[in-house]
């Protein structure tokens, strides 16, 4: 259901923190029905992004509106859901007042039924949120967020810390609320979460967009295949080899970034007879990002 209905506009914005430039130029857009993966590595500005669109930070420069209001005013706030990274509530309070108060701020007092399900918060809509672990407590977060039901939604790294089954269902409660019209910005550092949930990326790099694309796209901005098997071929010793760009070892598996997979697959299967689980594909979002960012490092060098 999405339309060209543009929910959030960042055009040309700076922003400076403690005297540093910390976003610039950024230009982003995020529409009715439409979730953005605002990506990057640590300290790129993915939350200060956040923070100026909630109006809790201001621009140097440039423009950013809310459905067509300002950051900060009471229809930009009516319109915004955010969880943010160790958000709680001001005073002690239970969930389920806590709910209350933030589905009543966006003038929409009820119905909390849907946030409370897709947040996975029924049992602990009486507790404290003071005495909620850490998982329970980010799991109040994402319910927080959606009570009054928010039409753009902020989730800042929002499955940290969750156990696999409330990711699960944040997943898919994601799915249904872009079905329904939000638009959402999530910012994660898991990129398999960042490529199952999002329609478009946008990878930030000390503070600028570096790469904008939808995300079934961007991996064809990278040169080259990636070859993924089981072999006792050391890492250093494959990493030297003629047209291998990058190895990676994780779960027993040998990752290769490739220019020319032919030619390594047939080293690979003359050097090791035992090699098995072999798979080739394009790059996908992860080898995106390192390429994006190493060719940008580069380039900044
Ligand atoms: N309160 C602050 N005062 C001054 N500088 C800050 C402040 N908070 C963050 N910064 C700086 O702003 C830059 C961007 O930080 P930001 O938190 O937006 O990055 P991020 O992409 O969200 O990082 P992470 O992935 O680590 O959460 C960093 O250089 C950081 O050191």
């Amino acid at each position: 259901m999405a339309t060209c209905h543009s929910m959030l506009g960042f055009e040309d914005v700076s922003c400076r923190r403690g005297g540093k430039t910390v976003l610039q130029d950024v230009h982003l857009s995020c529409k009715r029905g439409e979730t953005l993966a605002l990506l990057g590595p640590n300290g790129a500005g993915k939350t200060s992004t956040i923070g100026l669109a909630l109006g809790l930070l201001r621009p140097s420069a440039g423009r950013i509106h809310i459905d067509g209001h300002a950051p900060g005013s009471l229809a930009a706030r009516q319109t915004i859901g955010a969880m943010l990274q160790g958000g709680r509530p001001a005073q002690a309070m239970t969930v389920r007042e806590w709910l209350m108060l933030a589905g009543a701020g966006r003038g929409q007092p009820s119905p909390l039924d849907e946030a409370i399900q897709m947040a996975d918060i029924e049992d602990l809509l009486e507790r404290q949120c003071e005495t909620l672990s850490g998982g329970q407590l980010q799991r109040a977060r994402l319910a927080a967020a959606l009570a009054g039901q928010p039409r753009l939604l902020f989730l800042d790294e929002p499955t940290a810390g969750m156990d696999i089954d409330s990711r699960h269902r944040l997943w898919a409660g994601v799915g249904r609320l872009r079905e329904n019209g939000c638009a959402i910005l999530i910012t994660t550092h898991d990129l398999d979460e960042a490529e199952q949930l999002s329609d478009r990326v946008a990878l930030l790099h000390e503070g600028r967009v570096i790469a904008c694309d939808h995300t079934a796209h961007i991996g064809r901005r990278v040169p080259g295949r990636v070859i993924r098997c089981r072999t006792r071929l050391e890492e250093a010793t494959l990493a030297a080899w003629p047209d291998v760009e990058g190895v990676r070892l994780s779960g027993g598996h040998t990752t290769l970034m490739v220019r020319d997979a032919e030619a390594v697959l047939r080293r690979l299967l003359a050097a090791d007879p035992e090699l098995s689980a072999l798979e080739v594909r394009n790059a996908g979002l992860e080898e995106a990002f390192l390429h994006l960012i190493h060719d940008h490092r580069e380039q900044a060098a």
